[in-house]
């Protein structure tokens, strides 16, 4: 379960995040929408336990991130995965191994070294391929793979690091349209069968709508609504967007709670 309860973040004296209440049960699959500078990311990176409310509770999966030893933090960020929008992975890197690197964070280090030397699990990193179509692309560098290729890569990566969590950041912004609904197809599809809660930003609104049970608009830090996919019409998704162009609520009230960010890779 996770659960958000009238956070405030504060990034450079603007209230980027401003009285998120948020429960989201496990297995459901969430899009977050929104103009630019509404806050997706910035609530991403919250449930993602890499940056710290300014006030505020926070619970991801179960448990409150800001209250954990540095262990069990990195222990707890082990159990979510990331996607982005440009997936992180260097040409040269084969396809196996930029795949094996989904469990580096849960492996002893031994383990970690000698898979990036010589690829410890071949046979796993084909089985969450295969079904995203790749399997044929194992040894091929990254390097070599399409956009839409590596982003599935990525999600094979994800995938392979079994999160109880998936959190994508505009994961398919980068690719063309059919590309982009074939990635959110597999990424939704994958998050369904193994029961994984996925929360999702996208700028496309049709991908939102078609592909997410649950869709949540965000404007100036806020959220406008929160809703089933089936019950977002068109007028909200217009008033959602209507005349966007401010980055966030000026937040013109001193700031009466320290900001307080943590960053992490
Ligand atoms: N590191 C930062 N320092 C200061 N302000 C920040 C920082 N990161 C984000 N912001 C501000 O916080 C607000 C929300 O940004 P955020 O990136 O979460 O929006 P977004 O909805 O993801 O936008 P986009 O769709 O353009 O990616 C914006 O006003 C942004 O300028």
């Amino acid at each position: 379960m996770i659960a958000l309860d009238t956070i405030r973040v504060v990034l450079d004296g603007r209230r980027a995040l401003n009285d998120i209440r948020l429960r989201i049960p496990p297995g459901e699959r969430v899009a977050l929408i929104g103009p630019s500078g509404a806050g997706k990311t910035t609530l991403l990176r919250v449930l993602g336990a890499t940056l710290r409310p300014s006030a505020g509770q926070v619970s991801v999966l179960g448990t409150d991130p800001w209250a954990l030893s540095p262990a069990a933090l990195r222990a707890l960020r082990a159990r979510i995965g990331k996607m982005h929008q440009s997936p992180p992975l260097p040409p040269r890197q084969r396809v196996v191994t930029a795949v094996l690197a989904g469990r580096l964070g849960q492996w002893p280090l031994w383990r970690s070294l000698a898979s990036l030397a010589y690829p410890l699990d071949i046979d796993g990193a084909r089985a969450v391929l295969a079904p995203l179509g790749l399997d044929e692309r194992l040894f091929d560098r990254c390097g070599q793979l399409s956009g839409g290729q590596l982003q599935r890569v990525a999600l094979a990566r994800v995938l392979y690091q079994q999160p109880a969590l998936m959190l994508a950041d505009e994961p398919v912004s980068a690719l063309d349209p059919a590309l982009a609904r074939s990635v959110t197809l597999s990424l939704n599809d994958t998050a369904r069968a193994r029961g994984v809660t996925l929360v999702a930003s996208l700028h496309a609104v049709d991908l939102a709508l078609d592909h997410f049970s649950r869709v949540i608009g965000l404007r100036d830090g806020r959220i406008a609504f929160d809703l089933p996919a089936a019950e977002v019409d068109p007028v909200r998704i217009d008033a959602l967007y209507a005349g966007a162009g401010d980055a966030a609520a000026r937040d013109d009230e001193p700031v009466a709670v320290t900001t307080r960010l943590t960053r992490c890779a």
